[in-house]
This record gives C-alpha cells, sequence and structure tokens, in this order.
C-alpha cells in the first residue's frame, strides 16, 4: 500500500457518478497556509470518511464548502454543476447541506419549529403559518429514519440520537431520492454508546438512498463499520484515499501522523497507586448524581463511566467543587485542600474551557500566574518559556503563542486547557472528556502525559463517554448507573467491553 492520491481500487467509478468533486482548494489565514490544494471525489451512494490529525485542515476545507470562509483557489462541482467557493457572496449549491457538531437547534422549540427555523415557515393563502401543513412536514421527514417522538416536544427531552437524526432530516429536506451531499461533522462526538449503532444505520440508509455522505471522524473504529472509502488530509493536502476494505487502522494512523503513528500503540498505562488515600468524596448528590461515595488514591487514575444523564459526567466537576445548581455531599482532600483549588478540564470546551477572545499564551497560563512572575510583575520571558515548553510538550499546533486562542484548531484547542491545568502542577486534577476532538496521536500524547505525572504522584478523577479513553488511562473504573455506583472495574476487567456491558446494565455473558 502506498498512501498516495487515488484512484481507490474497487467499486468502478463509471457506476457511482462523482456527487462532490473539489480541486486545488487552497486557502492561507494572513501568513499561514492552511490549505495546500485539496482533492476530493465524493461519489453518490457512498459514506466517504474525512479524517486527518489535529490542526491538518478537516473543519476549514468543511467551512469553505459551507461558504463560512471563501477559498483562495478552488474548483468545485456539485452533481457536475460548477459551485464558486472563492466568493462568500456566490450562493453554495442546494445540494451540498452540512450537520455540524452542535446539530444548530434551538433545544427549547418543537420539531416542528426547528424544521421550520431551517427552512421556513409554511404559509397558507392568508400569509399566517400554515401548522397544520408545517406539522405534515415534519412527520413526514422524521419518517424518512422511523423516529417516533412528539414533535411538539422542546427537543430538549429528546435523546441525542433522535435530535441528530432530526438534524439529518432537516439538513435533507426537499433533496430527491439519490442527490445531495450530506456533510457529517463527528456526528457521534455527543451520542452515548448505545445510540451509535442507531445513528449508523441512519447514515447506512442516507446512503443507500443515493445521496453521498463526507464523514468527518476521529473514530477509527467507526470508519471501519460504516464508510466505503477514506480520504485522509495531512498538513492541508489530501495525501491518500483507500477503499476501506484494502486499508488497517494501522496504515491509517501511519498516513495520518507520519513517523509518530508507532507512538500510538505504545502507551503505558499509569502505573498501580499507592494506598494512601488523597480525596473522599461522599454522598454526592446533584441533577443527576443520586449518592455517590470515592476514594481517590495517591498516583491513582480513577474513571468513572456511565451514560449521559447516569450521574457519572457530574462527578469531575463534584471533585472539583464546580457543580453549579442544587448539590449536595461533601469533597474531602486528606492534605487539608480545598475541592475548589482541583483544576478541571471541563467536558465543553467552548461554553467552558477557553477564553475565546483571548491569546494562546494568557489561555494557558490564566490559572498559573505564579509560574510566569518574576518578583510584583508578570514577566513576558517567563510566559512565553513556559508557553513554549507546553507547546513541544503536547505538540500544540499554534500559528503563534500570541495568536488568538479562536485561530487554534479543536483539538489543539483542547490541548491547551489540559496544559492550562497541568502548569499548575496540581496533586488532583478533575478531567471531563479529556480527548474531545484530538486526534490519535494526540490521544497518545495526553495518555502518556497523564501516566507519567500520575507516576509522579498526580491523582485523576476522569470522564468519557469514549470507553478507550477509560481503558488506556485508568487502573480502576466506577461504573454510575441511574445516580449511584453500581460497580467497580479493577486492573484487567477495565476493557471496553466490560465498560460498555456495565454501563448498558448488560449482565457478562
Ligand atoms: N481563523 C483562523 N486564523 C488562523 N488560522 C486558522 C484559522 N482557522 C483555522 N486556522 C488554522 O488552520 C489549521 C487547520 O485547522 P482546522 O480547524 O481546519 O483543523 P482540523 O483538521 O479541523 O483539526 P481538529 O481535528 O483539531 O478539529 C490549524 O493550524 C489552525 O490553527
Amino acid at each position: 500500500m502506498t498512501p498516495t492520491t487515488p484512484p481507490a481500487r474497487g467499486a468502478d467509478p463509471a457506476d457511482a457518478p462523482v456527487a462532490l468533486r473539489l480541486r486545488g482548494l487552497t486557502k492561507t489565514f494572513g501568513a499561514a497556509r492552511v490549505l495546500r490544494g485539496v482533492d476530493l471525489d465524493v461519489r453518490a451512494g457512498e459514506v466517504h470518511a474525512f479524517i486527518g490529525a489535529n490542526g491538518s485542515g478537516k473543519s476549514t476545507t468543511i467551512k469553505v464548502l459551507a461558504g463560512y470562509h471563501d477559498a483562495d483557489e478552488a474548483r468545485c462541482e456539485v452533481a457536475g454543476e460548477e459551485v464558486p467557493l472563492t466568493s462568500r457572496a456566490a450562493k453554495r449549491h442546494d445540494g451540498l447541506r452540512f450537520v455540524h457538531q452542535d446539530l444548530g437547534q434551538v433545544p427549547e422549540l418543537s420539531a416542528v419549529d426547528n424544521i421550520a427555523l431551517a427552512h421556513g415557515y409554511r404559509r397558507n393563502r392568508l400569509g399566517g403559518i400554515d401548522w397544520r401543513a408545517q406539522r405534515e412536514l415534519t412527520r413526514r421527514a422524521l419518517e424518512r429514519f422511523g423516529t417516533r417522538v412528539d414533535i411538539d416536544l422542546p427537543l430538549a427531552t429528546h435523546s441525542a440520537v433522535v435530535r441528530t437524526e432530526l438534524a439529518i432530516s432537516a439538513a435533507m429536506h426537499g433533496w430527491e431520492p439519490g442527490s445531495g451531499v450530506l456533510v457529517l461533522d463527528e456526528p457521534t462526538a455527543m451520542l452515548p454508546p448505545a445510540q451509535v449503532e442507531r445513528l449508523f444505520d441512519v447514515v447506512r440508509s442516507v446512503r443507500d438512498s443515493g445521496a453521498a455522505v463526507l464523514y468527518v471522524s476521529h473514530r477509527l473504529d467507526e470508519i471501519f463499520a460504516l464508510a466505503d472509502r477514506v480520504s485522509v488530509i495531512r498538513a492541508g493536502a489530501v495525501v491518500a484515499t483507500y477503499d476501506v476494505a484494502d486499508v488497517t487502522a494501522d496504515e491509517l494512523a501511519d498516513v495520518m501522523v507520519g513517523e509518530q503513528g508507532a507512538a500510538v500503540r505504545d502507551v503505558q498505562k499509569a502505573a498501580t497507586a499507592s494506598e494512601e488515600v488523597v480525596l473522599r468524596a461522599t454522598g454526592l448528590t446533584g441533577r443527576t448524581m443520586r449518592g455517590i461515595d470515592l476514594e481517590l488514591r495517591r498516583g491513582e487514575v480513577l474513571g468513572v463511566a456511565g451514560l449521559v444523564g447516569s450521574g457519572s459526567e457530574e462527578v469531575p466537576y463534584a471533585v472539583a467543587g464546580r457543580l453549579t445548581g442544587p448539590h449536595g455531599g461533601t469533597v474531602v482532600l486528606t492534605d487539608g485542600g480545598r475541592a475548589a483549588d482541583i483544576p478541571l478540564v471541563p467536558g465543553n470546551r467552548i461554553a467552558e474551557g477557553v477564553f475565546l477572545e483571548a491569546s494562546v499564551a494568557e489561555n494557558l497560563t490564566v490559572s498559573s500566574l505564579s509560574t510566569v512572575r518574576r518578583g510584583p510583575r508578570l514577566s513576558a520571558r517567563r510566559e512565553r518559556s513556559v508557553v513554549r515548553d507546553w507547546i513541544q510538550r503536547l505538540g500544540i499546533s499554534a500559528p503563534g503563542a500570541d495568536a488568538p486562542i479562536s485561530t487554534l484548531s479543536g483539538g489543539n484547542q483542547q490541548k491547551v486547557v489540559l496544559a492550562r491545568c497541568l502548569n499548575r502542577s496540581p496533586r488532583i486534577l478533575a478531567m471531563s472528556e479529556p480527548t474531545a476532538g484530538v486526534d490519535i496521536a494526540t490521544r497518545a500524547r495526553i495518555y502518556d502525559l497523564v501516566a507519567r505525572e500520575a507516576a509522579a504522584g498526580l491523582s485523576v478523577v476522569v470522564t468519557s463517554s469514549d470507553p478507550q479513553d477509560l481503558v488506556a488511562l485508568c487502573s480502576r473504573v466506577l461504573v454510575v448507573r441511574d445516580g449511584r455506583v453500581v460497580a467497580e472495574l479493577v486492573g484487567d476487567e477495565v476493557t471496553e467491553t466490560v465498560i460498555v456491558r456495565a454501563i448498558e446494565g448488560i449482565r457478562a455473558a
């Protein structure tokens, strides 16, 4: 296998017309040449995965297609029709639609209203809203995937997968069967494992309808479960396209990250912790926790697993004294410290993690100014050296320390948040979704870094919706269901299958 550009083997392109053809897409931001000539062919009736390391240019490519950015240069065809990408003034093709990670919905509004917001309300002859037609249209849109829900309830009351189905239905509104290119940006990022398979069925049925799906994901297992072909973007150019049946995960990892691929496979877990308890939490309650007790030992990476809404996602926040809303229980640090001083890697980077207006350096040092002080003053030199050190340790790709953090790719922003927490040299760290949006090489770096810090005495409480994280990081995992700890997995029991079964409440075979 040589990691060069198409053509891929397999289906004869002649019987699968190209739905989206992109040639020579370039994009610069100031002096940074972010896309160096992206070439991509997505065929009708295929799921085409689009993968690449953090900062490789996936989001920028999609934002250009969506009309959010202008390309410097590009040729683009949708269903054989030329689509201008260099001027936002030109309307993008109707056959190209997007479901972004935040789904672009208003959770307080119903399915009927959300579809209407995307496509306009049906009007009756008097100019008023034709609610009957609007409801009928919503019902038909949901029928496409056999979704049965009360279309008048606020979307917030539906499960994440139903909301995603609705977003996909809304995106495909008005398409003839067999037409269109649907771009899905990490659609499973917010889904609990049990709902992922259902979303896959939806994506397969979109493909079977003859539409093309461009599927952005960091999860290689998803690509093997779902995609027909996969294109790899590296440093702003597509470097390879394969039939999924002809390539292995290791090969993809190597093409994606170059020589660093080997590091991904050689991560060592943190060694067993000492017996010394550093934190004791008792009777934690919150929005969904209903009485959780835990003890954290020195040098231990303790995982907390559970479905969204089980209570598990509140645990790191409770441990770090950051729960808002009614909550109870006690958190005692055996060294007399305060829970509120425990750094927290929050689950929602955009809403809670980064100061979008501020620079990379400010984001990194804001909660540990003592590390960049010389006497009573802040030292720009110290700050530069601390920031340089973290950029190197975590492989943060940034235009510079003074660049606004909003100009970093999502995965690189996540690394800055982690660096900010670790720069405080904490004894205890709380993490929620530590690898959200990061690529496999960075994942390995994060696992490795946490393991090293744990070996040096750091204790960690971590939750993640990705069981792989818990397997790679934790020597012990507490499983939470209905707000309570229902199982404790230790050592060899910490496997993906055991975790998934335990959080779903499926007994071991
Ligand atoms: N507005 C901007 N100004 C300057 N540089 C930018 C801007 N937007 C993106 N970049 C840079 O473009 C590069 C590609 O970013 P992009 O968000 O496309 O990556 P990505 O492949 O989607 O990464 P991730 O997997 O982390 O989301 C990054 O180096 C990023 O810093």
